[in-house]
């Protein structure tokens, strides 16, 4: 499939992978944007086509786990051979990456997407509406240092009265990040995430399946869409893909980013994102009377006194508990693996010794 030609700035390549490119020698290669990954097999977008990609040799084989492999969003140096297949070089160095745990819960992450610049989670207001899950998003995006925004979709289906006290509720609890209600059935509130979108930029939709994201998308992009939908069909002769990710390009500018069926976002070991987005009960924190306070059953404990006091939600408080319990186990389970993988790494190194001692 050949597109319309794109200038590379437009899909999000900037100074430093250019100053990249130059210093690696990558300039023999073409520089393309994954758009679309499903078993090893990659899409791939360049300024000018796209490409069905696979890896080279060297770099499958010095992968060390899942995230050496290039994910949606990558930058890679590939060659183009045939009309529209390239081989991937390399992967460029990652602004960022989202990511959550792996639903195995296994102490491995997965990558989401890399080089994003704003994590737009949406939720619908009548069904799937849950702050403990903003809150998530938000935590999974605070670890990735990217900006979220929150969209409040399928206003529509609510009565005036309900829909203003969900945003009053969501806005006492979250205070400081932007919040915009939308339907696009009757196309409400587009007016609103529009001026957010711009060119260069790269957006990555959050949200459980079924709120509306890929609706959104074509909300945005009007008629004059690209998707990816062929390709991942050719890829696959026409069996039914459930896994694969999209990153669609805004004929106004700006790249879309879509996660289709996302069930399970575990958190992964971030501290400072649950910081930031529990930034009030970090700061009455400094004022609990023990530096070592669990914040459960202490005298002095300044967040049971707001608590108390009505300063702070019982349900943002249950809510923190909750997820500081779920990074901890996060954490401990990838040590224990680590330690394991590290473990198994050094016996398999030592029988090859053994090996190749005995052989002498
Ligand atoms: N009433 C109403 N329905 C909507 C709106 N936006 C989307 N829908 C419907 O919600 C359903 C799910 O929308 P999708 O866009 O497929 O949801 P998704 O988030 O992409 O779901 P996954 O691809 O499974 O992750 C579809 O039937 C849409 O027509 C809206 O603003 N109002
Ligand atoms: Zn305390």
């Amino acid at each position: 499939m050949t597109n319309k030609n794109y200038n590379i700035n437009d899909l999000g390549f900037d100074k430093n992978l250019g100053k990249f490119r130059i210093d690696n020698n990558l300039e023999t290669f073409s520089v393309g944007r994954v758009i679309l990954e499903h078993k090893e097999r990659y899409v791939v977008l360049t300024e000018y086509d796209e490409l069905d990609c696979e890896l080279i040799g060297n770099l499958r084989y010095t992968a060390q786990s899942r995230a050496d492999l290039p994910a949606v969003g990558d930058w890679v140096a590939l060659s183009e051979y045939d009309s529209d297949k390239g081989l991937i070089h390399t992967v460029y160095p990652r602004k960022n990456v989202l990511e959550r745990q792996s639903p195995r819960r296994n102490g491995e992450k997965q990558i989401i997407a890399s080089n994003i610049d704003y994590g737009l989670i949406v939720q619908s207001v009548n069904r799937d509406f849950s702050i403990n899950r903003l809150e998530r998003y938000i935590t999974i995006c605070h670890a990735a240092n990217i900006d979220p925004v929150i969209i409040l979709n399928k206003v529509d289906l609510v009565k005036k009265e309900q829909l203003t006290k969900l945003i009053n509720d969501v806005n006492s609890r979250i205070g400081s990040i932007l919040v915009i209600p939308i339907s696009n059935t009757t196309g409400e509130g587009l007016e609103f995430i529009r001026p957010v979108i711009k060119k260069g930029n790269t957006y990555c939709l959050l949200g459980s399946s079924g709120v509306g994201k890929s609706t959104l998308i074509n909300s945005l992009a009007g008629n004059v869409l690209m998707k990816t939908g062929a390709i991942s069909e050719a890829i696959d002769r026409g069996r039914h893909i459930t896994t694969h990710r999209e990153l669609i390009v805004l004929e106004t500018g700006g790249v879309i980013i879509d996660n289709p069926g996302m069930r399970e976002v575990g958190i992964t070991d971030s501290s400072v994102a649950l910081e930031m987005t529990f930034e009030q009960i970090y700061k009455l924190a400094e004022d609990c009377k023990f530096n070592d306070c669990s914040h459960q059953n202490e005298k002095g404990c300044a967040i049971l006194a707001a608590l108390g006091s009505g300063e702070l939600h019982q349900e943002t408080y249950d809510n923190f508990m909750k997820l500081e319990r779920e990074q901890a186990r996060f954490s401990t389970t990838m040590y224990e693996k680590r330690k394991k993988d590290k473990a198994f790494g050094k016996m398999v190194k030592q029988a090859i010794n053994q090996k190749s001692l005995k052989r002498r």
